[in-house]
Formats: C-alpha cells, sequence, structure tokens
C-alpha cells in the first residue's frame, strides 16, 4: 500500500483529477477525419497549457503537410520539451499521444462518445480517449502536479514528446525524434511510454514489445457510375465482386496469412519461449469475457497470446463505397476501396511487406480476368519493436507495480502497435519501456462486456485504474534514482 503523500494527495483531489480528463475527452481530436483537424490542434493547445502550469518547457514542433481525404492539411505539431535540468539526475523520456480514433453514437455508444460519461454507479470514465490514451497522459500531468503540491521533489529531470498523429501513422514524428536525439533528447536516459493495457483485469502488466503494422487500401474500378444490378447484372465486372475474391485469397478463416513470404521471416517457437506465454498470469476466460463471446481461434491460452504477441495478423476492417445503409438497394457500386492491415512482428519490414502484398495482390487479381482497374497503396507503414527487461527502466516500474497494487507484473508484448518506439530505441539508444498504467482494456467481472476497449464503442477507463495509474506513475518516477544506482 502506497501511502506516501503524493499518493495521499491523488486519492484527495480525485475530482479535480476527473474534470482534467474530461476536458480532455472533450475536445474530439480524431487525427484520421480532415473535418476533425482544427480539434487535434486544439488539444495540443490545450496540453501545451496544461504543462506550461507545471513550469514545464514545451515548444510545438510543427511536422510540415499530409493529403488527407483530398485536402492538403497542416499535421498537428508535436510537443516537445521538458521539466528538469540538473545534471545529477538521470532523465526519463515520457512519450504519449493526444489524437483518438474516430468514434460516433450511431456505432453503438451508450453516450455521445465526445461527451465525457463518469458513471458514478460502476465508477467508470467513458468517452473516446479515456484510456487511449488521454487518461494516460492525465496520468503524467496529474503525478507531477501531485509532486509539486505536496512539495515531493521530482528525482528525474523529464522530456516530453507529445503527437497528435499515432492513431493515423505517425507522420512527420520519425524525422523529429531523429533530429532531438541530438538536441531535446540528447540527455535522455530511459524513456517510459503509457499507451498499451493490461491483459486481464488483476495483474498487472509490463511491455518489452510492440507488433508493426503495414495498413493497405486496395480501390478497385470500372463502371463510370453506380449501376442497376438488375440492369448490368452479369454483364459488367463488378468491383465489389472483384474485391471480395481478393480479400479471400488474404487470410483464411484459422488466422493463417496467405500472403507467401510473410509467414516464412517470422522466428521458429522454441520451448523456453513457449513456456514464457503458458507463465503469463492470465486465463482463457479473460480473453472470452473481454471479447463478448467465445469465439477465439484456439484454445490453449499459450497460443492465444502468440497469436497477438509473437505472430503476425491480418485483419480486414472495411470497405469504402459499398453500400452500407438499410434496405435492400440493387446498386452494383462503381469503385470501392477495401481496407486491411497486417500486424508486423521481428523480421518483418512494413516496405518488405509492402512489396510481398503489391506482388501478390496484382497476380491474383491478373487470376481473375476482370477488365476492373486495380489500385493497391500501403497508407501507413510502422516497425515492430521488442526491448530488454534486464535494464533499471524496468525495474523502477516493476518495484512501482509492487508498491502500488502488493503484485508483481506479468511482462507482456503488445499486439497493438506505436510505430514510434522502435525510432526512440534506436536514434537514442536508450532503453524504452511500456508502463500500461493499470488502464483496464478488457472489461472489468462487473460489468462483463466486451465493447468498451480501446478503438471499440464505449471505451472507457476505471476511475480505480485512472487513480491507481497515476500513482504508478509518479511512483515509477520516484524510483528511478535507486533503481538506476543499483544497475
Ligand atoms: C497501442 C496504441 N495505443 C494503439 O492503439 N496504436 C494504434 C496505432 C495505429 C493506428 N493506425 C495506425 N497505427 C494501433 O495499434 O492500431
Ligand atoms: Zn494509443
Ligand atoms: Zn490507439
Amino acid at each position: 500500500m502506497l501511502d506516501a503523500p503524493f499518493a495521499k494527495w491523488i486519492d484527495e483531489h480525485q475530482d479535480e483529477l476527473i474534470a482534467r480528463l474530461k476536458e480532455a475527452v472533450e475536445i474530439p481530436s480524431v487525427s484520421g477525419d480532415a473535418s476533425y483537424r482544427p480539434h487535434v490542434v486544439r488539444m495540443g493547445e490545450w496540453l501545451r497549457a496544461e504543462l506550461e502550469k507545471l513550469g514545464a518547457e514545451i515548444r510545438s514542433v510543427p511536422l510540415g503537410k499530409q493529403v488527407l481525404d483530398g485536402q492538403e492539411l497542416d499535421l498537428p505539431p508535436a510537443l516537445v520539451g521538458s521539466l528538469g535540468k540538473d545534471p545529477k539526475k538521470k532523465t526519463v523520456l515520457v512519450y504519449g499521444h493526444y489524437d483518438v480514433q474516430p468514434a460516433s453514437l450511431s456505432d453503438g455508444w451508450k453516450h455521445e462518445p465526445f461527451q465525457f460519461t463518469h458513471d458514478k454507479e460502476t465508477r467508470r470514465l467513458y468517452g473516446r480517449g479515456s484510456t487511449d490514451d488521454k487518461g494516460p497522459i492525465m496520468g503524467w500531468i496529474n503525478a507531477i502536479q501531485a509532486f509539486q503540491e505536496t512539495k515531493t521533489e521530482i528525482p528525474v529531470n523529464l522530456r516530453f514528446c507529445f503527437e497528435g498523429m499515432e492513431e493515423s501513422g505517425s507522420e512527420g514524428l520519425e524525422e523529429l525524434v531523429i533530429k532531438e536525439a541530438k538536441g531535446e533528447f540528447a540527455d535522455v536516459d530511459a524513456v517510459c511510454i503509457s499507451d498499451n493495457y493490461w491483459l486481464g483485469t488483476t495483474t498487472p502488466c509490463l511491455t518489452y514489445g510492440l507488433r508493426g503494422l503495414s495498413y493497405f487500401s486496395v480501390s478497385i474500378s470500372g463502371p463510370a457510375a453506380d449501376l442497376h444490378s438488375g440492369v448490368f447484372g452479369n454483364v459488367v465486372h463488378e468491383p465489389m465482386t472483384d474485391l471480395f475474391a481478393l480479400f479471400s485469397k488474404l487470410v483464411t478463416p484459422q488466422g493463417k496469412i496467405l500472403v507467401p513470404g510473410i509467414n516464412e521471416k517470422v522466428a521458429p517457437l522454441t520451448d523456453d519461449e513457449r513456456k514464457l506465454y503458458e507463465d503469463i498470469d492470465v486465463t482463457l476466460g479473460d480473453f472470452e469475457q473481454a471479447i463478448g463471446a467465445k469465439v477465439t481461434i484456439s484454445e490453449d491460452k499459450a497460443e492465444v497470446l502468440m497469436g497477438r504477441m509473437r505472430y503476425p495478423s491480418l485483419s480486414i476492417h472495411g470497405v469504402e463505397g459499398a453500400f452500407s445503409g438499410q434496405g435492400a438497394k440493387t446498386v452494383i457500386p462503381a469503385a470501392i476501396k477495401g481496407k486491411f492491415s497486417i500486424r508486423l512482428v521481428p523480421d518483418l519490414d512494413p516496405d518488405e511487406v509492402n512489396e510481398l502484398v503489391q506482388k501478390y495482390l496484382k497476380a491474383e487479381f491478373a487470376k481473375l480476368g476482370s477488365k476492373n482497374t486495380l489500385k493497391v497503396e500501403m497508407l501507413s507503414g510502422g516497425k515492430p519493436w521488442v526491448a530488454s527487461i534486464d535494464h533499471w527502466n524496468f525495474r523502477a516500474a516493476k518495484d512501482a507495480i509492487e508498491k502500488v497494487y502488493g503484485k508483481t507484473p506479468s511482462y507482456t508484448r503488445e499486439g497493438g502497435s506505436i510505430p514510434i518506439t522502435l525510432t526512440f530505441a534506436e536514434a537514442l539508444g536508450k532503453n524504452v519501456m511500456l508502463l500500461p498504467s493499470a488502464y483496464r482494456y478488457f472489461p472489468s467481472n462487473r460489468v462483463g462486456r466486451g465493447d468498451d476497449g480501446a478503438h471499440s464503442t464505449n471505451e472507457k477507463l476505471d476511475l480505480a485504474n485512472y487513480i491507481e495509474g497515476t500513482k504508478t506513475l509518479g511512483q515509477y518516477l520516484l524510483n528511478v534514482p535507486a533503481a538506476a544506482a543499483s544497475a
């Protein structure tokens, strides 16, 4: 049990900390939709002001332009800065993202996604970004404020890097991190990222790996306009039929990727490695509860974990231009764009995967004998990352978790992607660690629904996790000097 003054302050100021998260969630900073770009910029300005209130020196760094939805837009600026420059102290770089995934009530949310809802009965905080990644960013701010309010010396120098494009491939950030490796980040000793999740509901995690990502769009066009299927069915090559034929060649219902050259690059599994997954403190039931149904591909817990952590996966996300309304419209869409992505593990490189996918889909399309036109594009790419847990950075976090939760964390690899992580590791040459500050991805036993995760409908953060997670981040910073000294 943690009884430090800063932790007590956090407990006593919960309303203030909730109000801060509410303000953040209510700025709809969706990076993947051009019409929301002003909100992403406003979110960056709001965050900068919060950091400056704590005395941090922050710069908003322009990252250039992008073309989105046919418009040329300024990328949202990255926030780069510092708090403390004492040469006797270790320096920790904190990264997070202030953009969010799209969300709309019509997707099945119980409340407006950008209207923060504090359900006092279940003690849950609902809203897009509550867990990914505004809750964790607020956790850092809350912890620093708690130190300052209780006159607790922060025993490390802090560097900050917050971006507004993580959910859209982190465009522009890599160059900045490489440049700042010799500038603002030159003195960094370790990096801490809080932007992922525990595996279950009871055991905290520390994360030493992330999958990379290659995200593709497949456009097929032919007719000059949408057609009447009674008039032109069995007369024209239909773009949607071609797309479904192609998509059926990507992955089997058992999750096996069919693009040649991908599975071959994955390192073979050893008995010792399998044991690592068998020993992780999570059950098949935890997964089923999160999913809300018994539909896992395997019933072997280690296989399920490896499917998420150490093997690649291919997921089909959606089709633009397809009829998706109610009723029975008899249309042949003239042009459609299918979206799918491949999560990457070592040694899969996004550019190499792009080449394999392009070659394969073009060959498969040729076999269809269609007169339509195919265009395959990789929209974004990010490399996988795996770190060593044998470092003081991980020890400082492990001790913090043990102090706050009284439990030893599980060491996990994350199935999701944070493209900039590998860049931090390589450009700075320092240890990077993911500390999911207890923000739960999986629903708790009390509600047991499978629909309240990050990127999904009804995203939420348990109040207890917001509060204890804030303490964990603070305690981690307090632990750094001793952990580093004993290294
Ligand atoms: C793990 C992190 N919180 C996250 O959700 N990352 C996204 C990154 C992304 C989205 N599009 C492109 N990259 C993810 O893993 O989907
Ligand atoms: Zn995130
Ligand atoms: Zn995300």
